[in-house]
C-alpha cells in the first residue's frame, strides 16, 4: 500500500446485498475514493463534472433547461408551470440500464443529478404542499430511472448536498482566472435562477476547496505517524513536523471560516429563505411523496426498484433535503480529531449527523469510514510534545470558531427570517415558525450550538493527558 493510500479492500455495502446483480464495475467505481486525498470532496476532480448526457438521455437535460427558462416557480399554478409538469408526465420512459452497465461514474452521477433536479422542480412547483393525505405523485417515467440510478450509486432518491454543491459546478473556460488567480467556477443547476443561489453554492465550493488542503495536511500527518510508528530516533523532528502540519490544518479551517462569513456578500438572507431553501426540502413524512413504480414491472434491468427509502407500493419514507450537514468534509475533520463522539452525540430521534452520512456519495462514506480506522489512536500515539498539543488545540479552536460563525449565519438566514414572517402574521397562527427546523429537520439553533460547544470539549487538557502518557 502506498503511504497515503488509505483504502478499504472490499467494502461491505448494505446496498450491495440488496442489489446483487449490479455489475461489479459500477459498485467498485461508486466506492472508489482514491481521488479524495487529491481533490477533497469536490466532485471527482475539477475536470470530471460531466455537463452533457449521451444523446439518448438528452430529453432529461432538455426538460431541466425548460424548467429554468419557463421559469417554473415554487408552488406554481400558472399555465406555464402546469404545461411543464404535463411534459414531465408525458416524457418517454428511457431505461438507465445501459448507463449502469457501462459504469462511467461521471455520466451516472450527472444523469441522476439531472433527474433529481427534475423531481424537485416537479414536487415543489405543485400548487399543493405534499402531505400523506395530498401526496405528490411522481410519474413512473421519472421515478423509475431515478430510483435505479440512485440505487446503483448507493444514495437516496432526493436532492443531496452533493447534487447542489459537490457535483454542481464546472470550471468556466471563458474566463478562467479571478483576480486572486483562482479558477472561476460556474454553477450548473440553479432552482431559483438568482445570483444569490449561485453565490450560496460557490461559498460551499470554496469551503470544500480549502477543505481539500485540510485533507492534505491530515494525509501528511497520518503518513508521518505511520512511517515513524516504530522509530524512536529523531522523534523531536517528527514532533516539529507534526506540529507544523497541525498549524497548517488550523490555517485551512480559518480560511473556511472567512469564506463562510463571505456568504453574506452575495446571498441575501430573505432570498435564501424564501426562494432558495424551499426547493431542497425532502420528503417530510412517510407517504407525502409516492413514486409510481409502474405496477407489476417494478424492476429495472432485473433489479428491484424498492429500497430502504421506497417501499414496494412506491410510498416514500421520510428523507432529509439537501443540507451541508451532508458535507463529508466536516465529518472527516471530526473523525480525524477524534471528537465525533462529542459532536455526533445522540439527539432525540437518533444521531442526526450519523444519519446524514447515508446522504453522502458512496465514495465519501467509504472515505470517512476508512479515515476513522486510520486515525484511531492518532491522538493517543501521535501527539506527544507540548508544541503538538498546542497546535492540536489550535485546530480544535479553529473548528469551534468555524461553528460559531455558522450558528450566526444560520440564525441570520433561517431563524431571523422565520421570525420576520411570524411578526408580520398578527393572527399568531405561525408562531411555530419560531422553532424553525433546518432542511435536515433539526431544531436548528440548540442543535448547532450543541455541536459547536462539544467541539471545544475535544481540546486536550495538556497536563492531565500528558501525565497519562508518561
Ligand atoms: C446560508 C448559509 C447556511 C445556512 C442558513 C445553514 C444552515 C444550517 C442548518 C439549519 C443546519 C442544521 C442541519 C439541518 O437541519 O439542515 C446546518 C448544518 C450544517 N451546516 Fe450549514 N448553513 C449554511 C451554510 C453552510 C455552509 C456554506 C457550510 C459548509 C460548506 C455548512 C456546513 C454545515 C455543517 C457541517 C452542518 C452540520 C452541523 C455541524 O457540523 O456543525 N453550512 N446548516
Amino acid at each position: 500500500m502506498a503511504p497515503h493510500d488509505i483504502s478499504i479492500g472490499s467494502p461491505q455495502l448494505p446496498w450491495r446485498e440488496n442489489a446483487p446483480s449490479l455489475p461489479d464495475g459500477a459498485i467498485a467505481a461508486a466506492a472508489d475514493h482514491s481521488y479524495i486525498w487529491k481533490y477533497g470532496f469536490l466532485a471527482r476532480g475539477p475536470s470530471n463534472v460531466r455537463e452533457h448526457l449521451p444523446p439518448l438521455y438528452a430529453v432529461w437535460a432538455d426538460l431541466l433547461a425548460q424548467a429554468k427558462s419557463a421559469p417554473v416557480r415554487l408552488r406554481d399554478p400558472s399555465p406555464v408551470a402546469e404545461g411543464w409538469r404535463e411534459s414531465i408526465r408525458k416524457m418517454p420512459y428511457i431505461s438507465p440500464s445501459p448507463l449502469i452497465q457501462r459504469a462511467d461514474m461521471d455520466v451516472l452521477i450527472r444523469a441522476r443529478q439531472v433527474l433529481v433536479c427534475l423531481l424537485h422542480f416537479y414536487i415543489h412547483s405543485l400548487p399543493v404542499e405534499p402531505t400523506p393525505t395530498t401526496p405528490a405523485r411522481v410519474p413512473s417515467c421519472l421515478a423509475r430511472p431515478l430510483l435505479a440510478l440512485s440505487r446503483a450509486l448507493g444514495v437516496p432518491p432526493v436532492v443531496t448536498y452533493a447534487d447542489t454543491t459537490q457535483y454542481n459546478y464546472a470550471v468556466d473556460d471563458t474566463n478562467t482566472n479571478t483576480e486572486d488567480g483562482k479558477k472561476r467556477l460556474r454553477v450548473l443547476n440553479n432552482f431559483s435562477g438568482t445570483e444569490d443561489e449561485a453565490h450560496f453554492y460557490l461559498t460551499s465550493l470554496h469551503i470544500e476547496a480549502a477543505g481539500a488542503k485540510a485533507l492534505n495536511a491530515i494525509r501528511i500527518l497520518l503518513d508521518n505517524q505511520r512511517q515513524h510508528k516504530h522509530q524512536h530516533q529523531h522523534q523531536h523532528q517528527n514532533y516539529d513536523a507534526r506540529a507544523e502540519q497541525l498549524t497548517a490544518l488550523a490555517g485551512h479551517i480559518r480560511t473556511m471560516n472567512a469564506t463562510l462569513a463571505n456568504v453574506r456578500n452575495g446571498c441575501a438572507p430573505s432570498v435564501f429563505y424564501h426562494s432558495v431553501r424551499p426547493w431542497y426540502v425532502g420528503c417530510p413524512t412517510r407517504g407525502a411523496w409516492i413514486f409510481d413504480l409502474g405496477g407489476e414491472e417494478e424492476e429495472e434491468g432485473g433489479e428491484t426498484l424498492r429500497s430502504r427509502w421506497v417501499s414496494a407500493d412506491g410510498v416514500v419514507e421520510p428523507m432529509a433535503g439537501s443540507t451541508a450537514a451532508q458535507s463529508a468534509l466536516f465529518h472527516a475533520l471530526d473523525v480525524f480529531l477524534n471528537i465525533e463522539e462529542h459532536t455526533h452525540e445522540t439527539q432525540k430521534g437518533g444521531n442526526f449527523l450519523m444519519r446524514m452520512r447515508a446522504f453522502f456519495p458512496l465514495a465519501d462514506r467509504c472515505f470517512v469510514d476508512a479515515l476513522a480506522l486510520e486515525t484511531r489512536g492518532f491522538r493517543k500515539r501521535g501527539i506527544m510534545s507540548e508544541a503538538e498539543v498546542k497546535a492540536y488545540n489550535d485546530v480544535v479552536t479553529a473548528l469551534r470558531d468555524w461553528r460559531t460563525t455558522h450558528v450566526r449565519i444560520a440564525t441570520l438566514y433561517v431563524v431571523n427570517q422565520a421570525r420576520g414572517i411570524a411578526e408580520k402574521d398578527k393572527s399568531g397562527e405561525r408562531e411555530t415558525l419560531l422553532d424553525e427546523k433546518g432542511t435536515g429537520g433539526t431544531e436548528l439553533v440548540p442543535f448547532l450550538k450543541g455541536v459547536r460547544d462539544r467541539t471545544g470539549e475535544g481540546a486536550i487538557n495538556m497536563p492531565e493527558e500528558r501525565r497519562r502518557r508518561t
